[in-house]
C-alpha cells in the first residue's frame, strides 16, 4: 500500500507544531494538508517548508470566487510547490475550469509540476437533515455531489473531495481515473468531532478512494506516530 494513500492535516496554527508532526510521522506518512488555519498563520513558506523536508502537500483553501479571481489565485499556487490545491465546486464550471486551466498555464511557464485541481463538493460534516432542512437543497447529497463532480470533470478538473459515502458513485461517474480523495475518514470506535459522513480508513480504501485524509485522530493522538501507522496497516490490509 503507498503511503501516499494518506494525507494527515495539519490543522495547526504555528510551524514549530506543523514541522514537528511532519518530521514524527515521515516513517508513516509523506503526504500533509495544510488549510486555512496554518496557512494563514504562516503564510506561503510552510508549504515551501514541508516540500523542502521532503513530503508533498494538498494545499486545502477551498478558492471560491469569480473565475477571475480564483485562476488568478491558482497562477499564484503554482508557485508554492504543492501538489494538490482545491477549489469549492459551488462556484461553478467557469470558475473550475479557470482554476485548472490557469494552474497548467502557469506551471508550463515556470517550468514546474502543475498541482492537481480538485473541487470540495458537499462537506463531510453536512448531513442530509442540514443539508435539506437547513440549507435548503432539493434532492439527496448524493446527487448534489455527483452533479459537482460530473462537472468538476467536465471542468477539465483532476477530482473531488467528497465524503467516503459517495466513493463509489463518484468512481462509477467519473471513471477509474478521477482523483477521490475523502476526509471524514474515522477509526472504529473514535470520535466524531464535527464529521457526520464517515467511513473507516479501511472501509474507505476498499470503496475506491484514491487517498483519505485524517487529521485529529492523529494529530490529537497520544502517540501520533504509532496512530498514524495503525490507520496506514489498516489501508494496506483493505
Ligand atoms: O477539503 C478538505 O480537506 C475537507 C473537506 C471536507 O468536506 N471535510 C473535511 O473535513 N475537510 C478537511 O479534512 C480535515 C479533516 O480533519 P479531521 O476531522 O480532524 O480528520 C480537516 O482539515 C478539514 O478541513
Amino acid at each position: 500500500m503507498s503511503k501516499e494513500k494518506l494525507i494527515v492535516a495539519l490543522d495547526v496554527n504555528n510551524r514549530a507544531e506543523a514541522m514537528s508532526l511532519v518530521k514524527e510521522l515521515a516513517g508513516v506518512t509523506d503526504f500533509f494538508k495544510v488549510g486555512m488555519e496554518l496557512f494563514y498563520s504562516e503564510g506561503v513558506g510552510i508549504v515551501r517548508e514541508i516540500a523542502a523536508a521532503g513530503a508533498k502537500v494538498f494545499l486545502d483553501l477551498k478558492l471560491h470566487d469569480i473565475p477571475n479571481t480564483v485562476g488568478r489565485a491558482a497562477r499564484v499556487l503554482v508557485r508554492s510547490g504543492a501538489s494538490i490545491i482545491n477549489v469549492h465546486a459551488a462556484g461553478g464550471g467557469a470558475m473550475m475550469r479557470a482554476a485548472g486551466d490557469s494552474a497548467r498555464e502557469e506551471a508550463a511557464k515556470l517550468g514546474l509540476p502543475a498541482p492537481a485541481v480538485v473541487a470540495v463538493t458537499v462537506l463531510t460534516s453536512i448531513d442530509s437533515n442540514a443539508f435539506t432542512r437547513e440549507m435548503g437543497y432539493t434532492g439527496a447529497i448524493e446527487d448534489r455531489v455527483r452533479t459537482w463532480a460530473l462537472l468538476a470533470r467536465e471542468s477539465g478538473l483532476d477530482g473531488v473531495v467528497c465524503s467516503p459515502r459517495e466513493i463509489k458513485m463518484v468512481r462509477k461517474a467519473c471513471g477509474p481515473d478521477f482523483k477521490i480523495i475523502t476526509p471524514g475518514i474515522r477509526p472504529a470506535g473514535s470520535d466524531l468531532n464535527d464529521q457526520r459522513r464517515v467511513m473507516t480508513p479501511g472501509e474507505a480504501i476498499k470503496a475506491g478512494a484514491s487517498q483519505i485524509v485524517i487529521g485529529r485522530p492523529v494529530t490529537g493522538a497520544p502517540d501520533r506516530c504509532a496512530a498514524a501507522a495503525a490507520i496506514l496497516a489498516e489501508l494496506s490490509g483493505a
